[in-house]
């Protein structure tokens, strides 16, 4: 296939178990031809370390992306090219994100920490949706003012479903490659489907994030501020160089990389206490030592508690939420262990591949977090682990994900939290492997994604649990009201009820 290279090869879902069975093969490093363009994938942490983390002043910049065009105005902060337009919208969400920054927004997390615990107290079998609803809420919050005191008919669900039907059609090999052949975007709408579907993606992207902006900017204008991060945006607007459609985009940046990742880690959490009961029973055991039935938990204690910090990098290691990172692009020939990188290649880190690598992890197909008690990464005795970090799947280099210490602080918030609270169960009677009982079929496809759909019922672990969260439920509700301005009338009657 002389026109197309190895896109025949690429898979159209799944493309993170391809790329992990190649590298098995041809090692940590492995090109792909596709069309005239060269695709890199990398399953090493320490080629990573010397490649995308040294040498970040070529590796910065990402491919084009015409999906990313047609959608978003080519305005997304974490798909846009290295140029000013980027720079200009990451430095604005530095002031929001850096780890000064979050401290502030630590009191809405742990009211939403507190609804969570609550929302499962009356539904204990809609797990995954609690969650999600929770992280949507706290972004939306903190971002842009407006937080979602309920999942079904809201800002959240509407968000929700078009981030799956787009994290589906980001998936590498899911639709034709046009970026590397672009006369494949002249192909007539009725042979091309997915034409259509980016054309309704854009709508609903355009009415979602301008609808925020513009609901912050009217509550700027009526003296109704509530300190959310778009505020300081519009009050930086010139200094930062940003256009009005420029501030929408910081918006969605933190509500799209932030929701689908953070919502991942937690429903994977969950996936795996529930198939492992002497995880849940272990960690409980060592939270209740330090924290009883008096109080709730607090990230201090967590801070205290090795056993669950291996807990948090074993869910991180068994299912990194976009396992094979967003593809960076180089802008000058580089060599790499004796290899030639001509400039523009295409580079994914194989984040996935890395974590189920049996030559770096013992039994790296089973949940067992006790690995980061033995070694500091997890990785086997005698392993060299040069270029391994513990934050290694929040990318590398000048893209480094800047939301780390945002999604950090919400897990450890919600770890301790739901393990002193809850037992989980599962009501799924089919039969599983003992020693792996996850199976790669249990997450779904795509660039950035999580589990499927499991059964899991959250039951509280005594009355003296469950009590107390609703009385800091109610205690909780004062912080909400500022970013319950614009509620409909049937979420204002929602709180009443709940
Ligand atoms: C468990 C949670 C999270 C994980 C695993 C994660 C992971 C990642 C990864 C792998 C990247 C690509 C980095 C690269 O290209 O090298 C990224 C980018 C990004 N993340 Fe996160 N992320 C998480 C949470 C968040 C949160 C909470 C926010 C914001 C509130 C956020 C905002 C962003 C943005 C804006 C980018 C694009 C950066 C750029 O291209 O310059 N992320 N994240």
């Amino acid at each position: 296939m002389p026109v197309l290279g190895n896109l025949h090869q690429l898979p159209t879902r799944y493309t993170r178990i391809q790329f992990t069975s190649w590298a098995e093969q041809y090692g940590g490093i492995f090109s792909l031809k596709i069309a005239h363009g060269t695709t890199i994938v990398i399953t090493s942490p320490r080629i990573i370390r010397e490649f995308m983390d040294k040498r970040s002043a070529s590796t910065a910049d990402r491919p084009p992306f015409k999906l990313g065009e047609i959608i978003m105005d080519g305005l997304n902060v974490a798909l846009a090219g290295a140029g000013n337009t980027w720079k200009n919208m990451r430095r604005a969400m530095h002031m929001f994100l850096t780890r000064e920054a979050c401290s502030r927004h630590l009191s809405i997390q742990h009211a939403e920490g507190i609804q969570l615990m609550y929302d499962l107290l009356k539904q204990p079998e809609a797990v995954s949706t609690h969650v999600q609803r929770q992280t949507i809420s706290i972004i939306l919050s903190t971002v842009f003012g407006i937080r979602t005191p309920r999942f079904q008919n809201s800002v959240a669900s509407e968000f929700a479903d078009m981030e799956h039907i787009l994290e589906e059609i980001f998936e590498p090999g899911a639709i034709p490659p046009v970026d590397l052949l672009p006369v494949l975007q002249y192909i007539p709408e009725i042979w091309a489907p997915w034409k259509r579907t980016c054309r309704e993606l854009r709508q609903k992207y355009q009415k979602i994030f301008s609808g925020l902006r513009d609901m912050c900017e009217t509550r700027m204008k009526m003296n109704r501020r509530n300190g959310c991060f778009l505020e300081d945006v519009f009050n930086q607007q010139e200094k930062l160089g940003l256009t009005k459609p420029m501030i929408a985009a910081v918006g969605a940046a933190c509500l799209e990389a932030g929701a689908v990742t953070t919502t991942s880690f937690f429903q994977t959490f969950i996936l795996c206490l529930v198939h492992h009961p002497h995880v849940q029973r272990k960690a409980q055991a060592v939270i209740d030592d330090i924290v009883g039935t008096d109080r709730l938990p607090t990230m201090d204690d967590f801070d205290q508690l090795p056993y669950l910090q291996a807990v948090v990098h074993e869910v991180h290691r068994f299912f990194p939420p976009i396992p094979l990172g967003i593809p960076h692009r180089s802008t000058t020939d580089e060599t790499v262990e004796g290899y030639l990188i001509p400039k523009g290649s295409t580079i994914f880190m194989n984040y996935y591949g890395i974590y189920h690598d049996p030559k770096l992890f013992d039994r790296p197909e089973s949940f067992y977090p006790e690995r980061y008690l033995l070694s500091e990464f997890g990785t086997k005795p005698g392993v060299d682990a040069t270029g391994f970090r513990y934050d290694l799947h929040f990318g590398s280099g000048r893209r480094i994900c800047p939301g780390i210490h945002f999604a950090g602080n919400a897990i450890k918030m919600n770890v301790i939290n739901l393990l002193w609270a809850f037992d989980f169960h599962t009501t799924d009677a089919s039969p599983r492997d003992e020693e792996c009982p996850i199976r790669v079929d249990d997450f779904l496809p795509g660039i950035a994604t999580g589990p499927k759909p499991f059964s899991c019922v959250a039951r509280p672990r005594s009355e003296a649990h469950a009590e107390l969260i609703r009385s800091e439920y109610t205690k909780a509700r004062p912080i909400f009201s500022k970013f319950e301005q614009e509620l409909s009338p049937e979420e204002a009657a929602f709180i009443e009820s709940w």
